[in-house]
């Protein structure tokens, strides 16, 4: 069974906006799945629709083989502890009155008990910040700040660390680098990848930028003006049959 499979999944907005158009795909567990296509095209409500916060039209989301939107809030709450999301803009992630080690437990007091950790260890709270600020590399002298105080790549780090602190089944990461300056985007993606690798976690990763999301998927998805146009292993990224949209995103980045 997939971790996660859209069939034929279309969304109109209200207002008449047709924006996701019959999407079908399928993802694995401890598999990367890389989403990329032009501003507009749609990604965001993807992302928004996998992690229920947008209702679909038609079509199925399944989570581990489980229909969720016809869940009620109550139901699908074993689910949100295994689908968590790392937003574009840490600032509006983070709440401000929050200091950063309040901010890292947050997630653990809502879903704790829906989770069986098995990499990280709750003994105290203290302890349990500590193992959160070591897994994202950030000094842990840090902790006693508010998020005004942290630049953006350590914000970024703070909500990826509250991310993966509950040790959710899919994170879905919806441009997590495209607020930050080149050299932070390099550091934030690896540490992404090694992330994935050390917790055994599953990513849909949404991005404009082809070249980020070729050196962390295994699969890519190309999606123009609400469909998917490519679907690929990775290592397919520069064949010859690949749809002229695609070569379009390749001749940019090249
Ligand atoms: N709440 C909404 N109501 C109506 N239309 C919307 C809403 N949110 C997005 N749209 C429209 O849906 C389309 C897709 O938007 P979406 O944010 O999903 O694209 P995107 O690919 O994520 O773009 P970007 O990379 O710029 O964030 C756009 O035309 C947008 O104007």
């Amino acid at each position: 069974m997939s971790l996660l499979e859209l069939k034929n999944v279309s969304k109109t907005y209200k207002n008449g906006v047709p924006v996701l158009n019959n999407i079908n795909f399928k993802m694995e567990k401890k598999e990367c799945i890389g989403l990329v296509g032009e501003s507009g095209c749609g990604k965001s409500t993807l992302a928004r629709c996998v992690l229920q916060l947008e209702s679909i039209n038609e079509g199925k989301i399944l989570f581990n083989g489980t229909s969720l939107h016809d869940k009620n809030e109550k139901s699908f709450r074993p689910y949100r502890k295994n689908l968590q999301a790392v937003m574009q803009n840490p600032s509006s992630s983070l709440n401000p009155k929050l200091k950063v080690q309040n901010s890292l437990l947050e997630p653990f007091q809502q879903y704790g008990k829906d989770a069986t950790l098995q990499h990280f260890n709750y003994t105290n709270e203290k302890k349990f910040a500590d193992q959160l600020m070591d897994a994202v590399e950030l000094p842990r002298k840090l902790m006693d700040r508010y998020p005004h105080e942290l630049s953006g790549g350590q914000k970024q780090r703070i909500s990826i660390a509250r991310a993966i602190s509950i040790e959710p089944a899919l994170i879905v990461l919806d441009e997590p680098t495209s607020s930050l300056d080149v050299l932070t985007q390099a550091a934030i993606i690896k540490l992404l990848g090694d992330l994935r690798e050390r917790l055994e976690l599953s990513y849909l990763f949404i991005s404009h930028d082809l070249s980020a999301v070729n050196m962390m998927s295994q699969q890519i998805m190309v999606m123009k003006e609400g469909a998917i146009v490519d679907h690929f292993v990775q290592e397919d990224l520069f064949s010859v049959k690949r749809h002229n949209y695609t070569k379009q995103l390749i001749s940019l980045f090249e």
